[in-house]
């Protein structure tokens, strides 16, 4: 049995991780983590738990912790994980980060996008980028993981193809994005607020979100060359659900088949990735409370470009979900263990 620890067990991405891991038949946590319920019943916070979880939550105690268990996932707010990393945990324990913390290379661009100062810079260059359908044999041997956020994850997965195989313009992409209000964390905000949220959609962050750089960082791989994207976006009034909508030239010559040909390469073997039949368009609906990603685009002969777009559950593959194929993979265990799970719907 693996044993698992969740720093920030109590917040939204922290109880998916919870309710996920309950279901897997390798896992069994330990070790509920969590800074203002410390002692508390965790049935007591989220109730869907009860007779279900009888563990109290208990503080970051990292020695401990790291004695404990054999892979910690950190579901906390940006900095926190980076200012737990060492050496010494790292020898007795897999890091699992479900923040921003190590996603980024150069630590100055964190820095700048994020405003806070690194506090491990020198455990960057280790860390795996955990989008797993492109990193997998990377993922396998790794001992701290950059679990992609749920933005991130939508964005690139649906435009990887295209820029990969060279298709399109990659300086051209626009990407516009929509989230459920889950996606802000359970920390009580004025923004987040019923009466702010709902019977309201509004773009933010416009030119300054900190996800801007994490996918052109990661599209610029594919691409073999640094590319500069915009990125906008929007909160909506649902509780869970990622919508991308992304825009970009075609190349001269490039046909529909090219590109289904392209998003075939790349997905026809991945159980979680689904490239939806032609003319169908991804919905959050049909993707909630699951690890699938849909995918699907259509050509524009009008203005020569592509649209692609992509749906995900925010908490699942955006976060949670993610972070336990990751964990799947580190510990040589069959990669969807713990993740059929059918969509759910309404
Ligand atoms: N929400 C989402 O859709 C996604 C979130 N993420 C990432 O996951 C991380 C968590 O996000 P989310 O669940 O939304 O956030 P929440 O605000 O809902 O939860 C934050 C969690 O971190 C704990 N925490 C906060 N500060 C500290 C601290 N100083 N020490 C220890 N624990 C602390 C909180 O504990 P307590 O409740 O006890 O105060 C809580 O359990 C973030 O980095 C976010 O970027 C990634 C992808 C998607
Ligand atoms: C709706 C909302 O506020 N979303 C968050 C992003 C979600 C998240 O937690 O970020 P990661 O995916 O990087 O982990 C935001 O815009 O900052």
């Amino acid at each position: 049995m693996i044993k698992a620890g969740i720093i920030g067990s109590t917040g939204y991405a922290g109880q998916e991780l919870v309710r996920l891991l309950h279901g897997h038949k390798d896992v069994e946590i330990v070790w509920y983590g969590s800074r203002s319920y410390i002692d508390k019943k965790y049935y007591d916070v989220f109730r869907n738990m009860f007779q279900i979880v009888e563990d109290v939550c208990k503080d970051d105690h990292l020695d401990e912790l790291a004695e404990a268990v054999d892979v910690i996932f950190t579901a906390t707010p940006q900095g926190l994980c980076a200012s737990l990393v060492s050496e010494e945990i790292l020898n007795k324990v897999k890091i699992i980060d479900l923040s921003a913390d190590f996603r980024i290379k150069d630590v100055t661009v964190y820095e700048k996008w994020y405003g806070i100062k690194h506090a491990s810079p020198e455990f960057i260059p280790e860390a795996v980028y955990g989008l797993c359908e492109i990193n997998r044999e990377d993922i396998k041997g790794a001992r701290l993981i950059a679990n992609p956020g749920c933005y991130t994850t939508c964005s690139i997965l649906t435009a990887y193809p295209l820029v990969k195989e060279g298709l399109i313009d990659a300086r051209s992409i626009i990407i516009d994005a929509k989230s459920g209000t889950s996606g802000a964390g359970r920390g009580a905000k004025v923004d987040n607020l019923f009466c702010e949220v709902n019977e309201n959609i509004k773009a933010y962050g416009v030119t300054t979100h900190r996800h801007t750089p994490e996918i052109e960082e990661q599209l610029g791989y594919a691409a073999g060359e640094p590319l500069l994207l915009n990125f906008t976006p929007h909160l909506v009034p649902m509780n869970r659900g990622i919508l991308v909508t992304a825009y970009a030239n075609l190349k001269e010559g490039v046909t529909e088949a090219d590109i289904r040909a392209a998003y075939d390469k790349y997905y026809k073997d991945e159980k979680f990735v689904r490239v939806l039949e032609p003319g169908i368009c991804p919905e959050t609906r049909w993707v909630e409370g699951s690890n699938y990603t849909d995918i699907n685009f259509k050509v524009d002969p009008r203005t020569h470009r592509v649209i692609m777009m992509g749906a995900l559950d925010n908490l699942v593959k955006g976060a949670a979900g993610q972070a336990v194929q990751n964990m799947n993979l580190i510990f040589g265990l069959d990669e969807a263990e713990g993740l059929n799970l059918v969509p759910m719907f309404p």
